[in-house]
């Protein structure tokens, strides 16, 4: 598989770099393919880990990656993948990965502002045969509670440090369509999150970034157009973020961790 180069991060409003054209076209049309298959067996309310499923309290529908997602999808549990990030972001992240396809169809509302920087939870299952540890239901993400089917491997707390969107669909997709991946920052002047720049949504499209105590960031809501992303996060140990950034990452509230809250912004 051939992705293209490294590049150097940009630093505001914090650092991340988008990446076009970031798989050969024929990876690309491979991944879009089996997107495809998997939406043919349609999207569903409930839970359920072989379709596109509700996701609680935001407006979109996501399905994990299995541990071992074939190819093309398993670029993402990739050595080279990996190798990929840390050369850009210069971040010492450990083996446990997310991946998953989230997919808003077209009328999706707007995500809130939030960092990613927050503590999550993985089981010490085996790694994979390039070292990386799938995240897949071993225990409860957010909370690190066991959950029905979970892995009685011992649990580890990681910090979230890199989150990467890759996106599959959004072909004629224009200025207006919505969508975007917003970039905000705190503003000196008030307590809200002011916008600072929008990453497009096009096809074959990698963006990915540092998360951070300032990593603001949110989900546009798609006016048009669905939506649908490969959307993943590499983690560092809790005490590295500390030393690195100097705060104490959040926790899930126990709403979120229920699935109770809501991300969505309230209807007008
Ligand atoms: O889809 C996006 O643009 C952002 C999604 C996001 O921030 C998240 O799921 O944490
Ligand atoms: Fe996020």
């Amino acid at each position: 598989m051939t992705i293209n180069s490294i590049q150097k991060p940009a630093s505001f409003p914090f650092r991340h770099v988008v990446i076009d054209n970031y798989l050969n076209s024929n990876t690309h049309d491979a991944i879009r393919q089996d997107f495809n298959k998997l939406l043919a067996h349609g999207i569903t309310q409930l839970p359920d880990q072989n379709r596109l499923a509700k996701m609680p309290g935001y407006d979109c529908y996501n399905w994990v990656f299995p541990r071992d997602v074939t190819a093309p999808m398993d670029h993402f549990y990739s050595a080279e993948f990996m190798a990929f990030c840390r050369e850009t972001l210069n971040i010492p992240f450990t083996a446990e990965v997310n991946a998953q396809i989230n997919h808003h169809p077209a009328g999706c509302r707007s995500g809130i502002w939030h960092t990613d920087f927050i503590h999550c939870y993985h089981t010490q299952d085996p790694t994979n045969h390039s070292g990386i540890r799938p995240w897949y239901f071993g225990c409860n993400y957010q909370s690190g509670m066991p959950v029905a089917g979970s892995s009685d491997a011992r649990i580890l707390k990681r910090v979230r440090a890199l989150t990467f969107l890759y996106y599959i669909d959004g072909d004629d997709w224009t200025q207006g369509d919505g969508g975007e991946t917003a970039f905000g920052y705190e503003s000196p002047f008030g307590d809200e999150v002011a916008p600072f720049s929008a990453i497009a949504p096009l096809p074959n499209r990698l963006l990915m970034f540092e998360c951070s105590p300032h990593s603001f960031h949110r989900m546009l809501g798609n006016n048009r157009l669905p939506r649908s992303l490969i959307i993943g996060w590499l983690h560092c140990t809790p005490e590295y973020a500390v030393q690195k950034h100097g705060m104490v990452p959040d926790d899930w509230n126990s709403e979120a961790a229920l699935g109770l809250v809501t991300y969505n912004e309230p209807e007008q």
